[in-house]
């Protein structure tokens, strides 16, 4: 299901401010059309008569009465020229705007909204905690600039740029740990284009067989060059181009091109320190890449935060929740800073909590819980609202094999409704049986991507990604181990 609407959510209904469809035909604007039959001028000119298509060409010699006669001819001819192009200009306004509501409704109704409001259109954003306004507040439209993304770099950002004490997860769009909208106009992405994109709202046809066929890196191995499927491909909901992130010296990802298709239970694998959990957070906003986009369903999520993260589960890499909420609470606040209401939470809540094995749990403190459970809470937070799109970093660390089998199922129902999965682990065998397609990053860059066959060839997935990784180093000189101090 989608994302209850909030009251004051910030609503993508498209302006007219898309040119209009053009009538058929040599389309002109009415000024356009009424400037060259525009009142004869006074003297004996040829060009205004003979702009307006009908009155004969004046001649030098005329006698003053003909020219009056072709004057007011002319002068009739264009004011009735002005009117039929004006009307005609006014019918394609009106079909423009029509189309324009049309494919915003198709949009709000994909992002679970109603289409009331202006569109919302954030200029830039810094990664900085802090609570949104009431949801019952209209949101203030900003006009977008149009300039193309020149995305900043944040120096001294963190791998995670979430300074509170609260999980991704619960970061709804429109409650916290947000980014927050400045009036720096600096990272706009095109927003107004993406809200119309094809893609946004030829979203969520659910769908009934598994997903397949699903492009990904430009820097595939010509080993994992993938068969030619014949089925349908399903929209991409998830486009990464030429997202690139260093921290100083540290280049942690040096530039992916990726593509998710919905309905797909996507990993993304690579040795410690490859760039995982930082090409996650950038997905999720909480890291603002140096360059290259992000599209969630069209959305940018650089250019348009709020309304992307509203279609977005995250489950981070580092857990930072409000750990002196009960489970219980945690998950309420959850839901309702996501829009949902009470008895929905309260509902949501108990089907979490006995499908990760936490009713016992959901009254104690949550600084109180082992890390298994604690990663469990902030699954069940991430899902809560039903996002779209379930962007997971890690999620089975720690999590005991009969939770682990739970959370599986629970994901792979959710994918087989049209929800999408991508998520990081470092369990191989876990990724060859839960996932249909594996993306291999190394040092900052995707090395391999495809379906897990694709990927894997005739080997195991383990054995490829050790190969693309650079194989086993032979530890040496590590014979003191042996010789035990004691
Ligand atoms: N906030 C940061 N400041 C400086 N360097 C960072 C920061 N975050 C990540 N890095 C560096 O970026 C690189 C990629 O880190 P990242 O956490 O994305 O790797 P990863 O693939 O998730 O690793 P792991 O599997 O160990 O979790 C590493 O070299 C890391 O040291």
């Amino acid at each position: 299901m989608s994302t209850p609407a909030a009251p004051g959510a910030p609503v993508r209904k498209a302006p007219v401010r898309k040119t209009p469809a053009r009538p058929t035909g040599t389309a002109r604007t009415p000024a356009a059309r009424a400037k060259p039959a525009a009142p004869p001028r006074a003297d004996n000119s040829e060009a205004p008569a003979t702009s307006a298509g009908a009155a004969p060409k004046p001649r030098t010699t005329r006698p003053a009465a003909a020219k009056a006669t072709a004057t007011r001819t002319a002068t009739a001819k264009a004011e009735s020229a002005a009117k039929s192009s004006a009307a005609r200009a006014d019918t394609a306004k009106a079909r423009a705007a029509k189309a324009a509501a049309t494919r915003a409704a198709a949009l709000a109704s994909s992002l679970g909204q109603t289409v009331a409001e202006p569109i919302v259109v954030e200029t830039a954003h810094v990664e900085t905690a802090h609570v949104e306004p009431p949801v019952s507040e209209p949101a203030t439209a900003k006009a977008a600039d149009s300039t193309p993304a020149k995305l900043e770099p944040i120096v001294d950002a963190p791998a995670v740029a979430d300074p509170v004490a609260v999980p991704a997860s619960t970061a709804a769009p429109a409650t916290n740990a947000e980014t927050l909208p400045t009036d720096d106009a600096v990272t706009v992405a095109a927003p107004e284009a993406d809200i119309e994109a094809p893609q946004a709202v030829a979203v969520r046809a659910p769908r009934k067989a598994p997903a397949r066929s699903l492009r990904a890196s430009t820097k595939r191995s010509p080993k994992s060059a993938p068969p030619v499927s014949d089925e349908p491909l399903t929209p991409v909901v998830l486009s990464l181009t030429g997202l690139k992130k260093s921290f100083g010296n540290t280049v942690a990802v040096s530039g992916i091109d990726l593509e998710v298709r919905e309905g797909s239970f996507y990993g993304i694998v690579g040795p410690n320190g490859a760039g995982k959990t930082t090409t996650l957070s950038m997905i999720t906003g909480l890291l603002r890449p140096d360059a290259g986009s992000v599209q969630v369903h069209g959305i940018d999520v650089w250019g348009s935060p709020i309304a992307a993260k509203r279609i977005i589960g995250v489950l981070p890499d580092r857990l930072r929740l409000f750990d002196r909420l009960t489970g219980a609470q945690l998950l309420y606040y959850s839901g309702v800073l996501r829009g949902l209401d009470g008895a929905t939470v309260r509902k949501r809540s108990a089907d979490l909590a006995a499908a990760f094995g936490l009713e016992d749990a959901l009254n104690r403190l949550v600084a109180d819980y082992s890390a298994g459970m604690t990663k469990k809470i902030a699954l069940a937070c991430a899902m809560i609202h039903s996002p779209r799109l379930l962007v997971l970093d890690e999620p089975f660390e720690s999590v005991d094999p009969v939770s682990a089998v739970n959370v599986t199922e629970i994901l792979q129902k959710y994918v087989a409704s049209g929800g999408t999965v991508v998520l990081s682990s470092h369990g191989m065998d876990l990724i060859q049986r839960v996932c249909d397609h594996v993306a291999i990053i190394v040092q900052g860059a995707v090395l391999a991507a495809g379906t897990i066959d694709e990927v894997r060839g005739e080997k195991t997935l383990e054995e490829r990604f050790i190969e693309l990784a650079g194989g086993r180093k032979v530890a040496e000189g590590m014979e003191w181990l042996h010789s035990f101090s004691d």
